[in-house]
């Protein structure tokens, strides 16, 4: 989300794109870009303040008319300043509730939300909530070949509007707060290109998200992975967060002792039913009161994990049910109050997030983006050149013994085929390994949208065209020369290269696509050949298509190798 705090008054004539949905008009929008000049002089504790409550909320998905209950009824609150755990055993709903607070989990045919869900009382069915939040997914989505300097950059460029020093004064201040000045300049890496550390790297995520200052912050399991002490300066950041006025809510996993000692508030579920719901330091003293002491020199997280597991949900033991049941209806039965001072709490205007830079802009940083990250990732260029220079000698070793004549005619006519099915397949499975790794950076991002798609593909495409013309044109130059054609003159060679140029844009946006509807890059590579080879099968070399099956003859207008 973008506070009225965060902008730069240099860069709001031009870059500022946050309007509300009835003030498009340009009136309107001077006025919201005066809102927020006068907003510019606001202290940091005069920032807006959010206090998020659900109220019965239930999740029930259904699947082969079989209707499953995730969350039942489940009603609670997460405060402005205060860091919120959300506890439970594996399956309890944790994420599910986070990923509805969020905004994420809509109404579907198969899945239905009931309850409502409030901030500062607005519903924020009526508002874009994505505008005050922002969410820190589970998965660390970043770019493995950036520095955190860079990612946050980009980030900063791209979300948020005014001129390059405020962009870096910004980096500069979530590096310091995040302390990632040590590894702020090193390559991120992942999981198999080594990088920064696991601590390092989510600290990294949580910057991504504090670039555009946001309200609430919800954060999936932040420390998973994490050893004790990582974990803990995770859990310290986000609690300094919350100190500064945020509402932090955050789903964690077995934290240490002293890492649950620093929970504000903490709210536990068991089988999508609210069952504690306070001050973390007060719950051993709920549960001893519910008949469930927590042992002396015991973890609470721990004892909490066990008492709510169940080991098969579908089937729970007796005692299981009974043990559920019991802390569902204690919890039921205590009265809970809102404590929290609601005076400073305003009804939240329905603003919208819209991308701060033009389509221009959007094009060059994604552009940058997008060729740093290939530059320093040559491996895969790097095959590409190893494969077409070991097809060019093999095509080479075969023209030594051609004859210029009729009889070589077919073996020139296939060499040819060869050239252009070795294009098509290169280029379409690299593209297609392009996608996968980036697909969830992209949807993340063209959800909170930042950029066009439009921007987004043009940028990959044209960043990624170097790394597959220039392997091409030295395929080209060996090959050329070598199969004995007619003419040897430099405007037929550019004809020859040109014409599997323009195959290969084909093959790449062939690539583009089915790398786009998978999510690795092993099932990326393994569907290329699944279209590819009809495709040459239908190119035209093989005898007349009246001989194949009837019905399948437009596979030859799709074929990007047909002649
Ligand atoms: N769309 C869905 N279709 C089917 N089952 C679902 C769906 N969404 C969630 N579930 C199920 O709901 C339960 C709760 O899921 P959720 O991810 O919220 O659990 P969790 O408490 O976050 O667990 P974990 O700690 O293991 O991540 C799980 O059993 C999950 O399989």
């Amino acid at each position: 989300m973008i506070t009225p705090e965060v902008f730069s008054k240099k860069g709001m004539s031009s870059e500022i794109e946050v309007i509300t949905m009835k003030e498009q008009d340009e009136s309107s929008l001077i006025e919201d870009y005066e809102d927020k000049a006068s907003s510019l002089t606001k202290k940091q504790d005069e920032r807006i303040k959010i206090q998020l409550c659900w109220d019965n909320v239930s999740y029930v998905i259904e699947n082969k008319g079989e209707e499953t209950q995730i969350l039942k009824a489940v009603s609670g609150k997460a405060n402005p300043g205060e860091l919120l755990v959300l506890m439970g055993s594996s399956g309890a709903g944790k994420t599910t509730l986070l990923n509805i607070l969020a905004g994420r989990l809509k109404s579907s045919n198969n899945a239905k939300i009931i309850g409502q869900i409030t901030a500062n009382g607005t519903n924020i069915k009526d508002i874009d909530f994505g505008y005050y939040s922002a969410y820190v997914t589970q998965e660390d989505i970043l770019l493995p070949n950036l520095t955190p300097r860079e990612s946050l950059m980009f980030s900063s460029r791209l979300r948020m509007p005014g001129h390059y020093n405020a962009h870096v004064d910004r980096v500069n201040t979530i590096i310091q707060d995040l302390r990632l000045m040590k590894c702020a300049d090193n390559v991120i890496g992942s999981i198999t290109k080594k990088g920064l550390s696991g601590g390092e790297r989510k600290r990294v995520c949580i910057g991504m998200e504090l670039i555009t200052d946001p309200i609430v912050l919800l954060l999936d399991e932040p420390t998973s992975g994490l050893d004790s002490f990582t974990a803990e300066v995770v859990i310290d950041l986000l609690i300094e967060q919350a100190r500064k006025g945020r509402t932090v809510m955050s789903t964690i996993h077995q934290p240490s002792t002293s890492i649950f000692d620093k929970f504000d508030r903490l709210i536990l579920l068991a089988e999508g039913h609210l069952v504690y719901q306070g001050k973390a330091k007060d719950s051993p003293k709920y549960f001893a009161k519910t008949g469930y002491e927590v042992p002396k020199l015991m973890n609470p997280a721990d004892f909490y994990m066990r008492l709510l597991h169940v080991v098969d949900r579908k089937h729970p033991t007796q005692e299981e049910h009974d043990k559920i049941e019991n802390l569902v209806s204690a919890y039921n039965s205590i009265e809970t109050t809102d404590d929290y001072d609601k005076s400073a709490l305003e009804p939240l205007a329905n603003k919208h997030l819209v991308a701060a830079t033009n389509f221009a802009e959007q094009f060059v940083l994604l552009f940058r983006r997008a060729w740093i990250n290939a530059r320093r990732d040559p491996l895969a260029g790097q095959l590409l050149f190893a494969e077409y220079i070991m097809v060019a000698v093999l095509v080479d070793l075969i023209c030594n013994n051609l004859a210029k004549n009729y009889d070589s005619a077919r073996t020139r006519t296939q060499l040819l085929f060869l050239s252009m099915a070795t294009v098509a397949f290169f280029s379409c499975q690299n593209a297609a390994m392009q996608f996968p790794s980036e697909t969830p950076l992209f949807l993340k991002e063209s959800k909170q949208r930042i950029y066009s798609t439009a921007s987004y593909y043009l940028s990959k495409s044209i960043a990624d065209l170097p790394m597959q013309f220039l392997p091409l044109l030295v395929y080209c130059l060996m090959v050329y020369w070598t199969i004995p054609f007619n003419d040897y003159d430099a405007s037929k060679f550019f004809i020859f290269y040109f014409v599997l140029v323009l195959l290969q844009i084909a093959a790449i946006g062939l690539g583009y696509i089915l790398g786009c509807m998978v999510k690795t890059e092993t099932v990326a590579l393994a569907i290329c050949p699944i279209f590819l080879q009809p495709m040459m099968l239908y190119s035209g070399l093989f005898p007349s298509v009246n001989h194949y099956p009837e019905g399948f003859s437009w596979i030859q207008y799709i074929s990007v190798i047909f002649i």
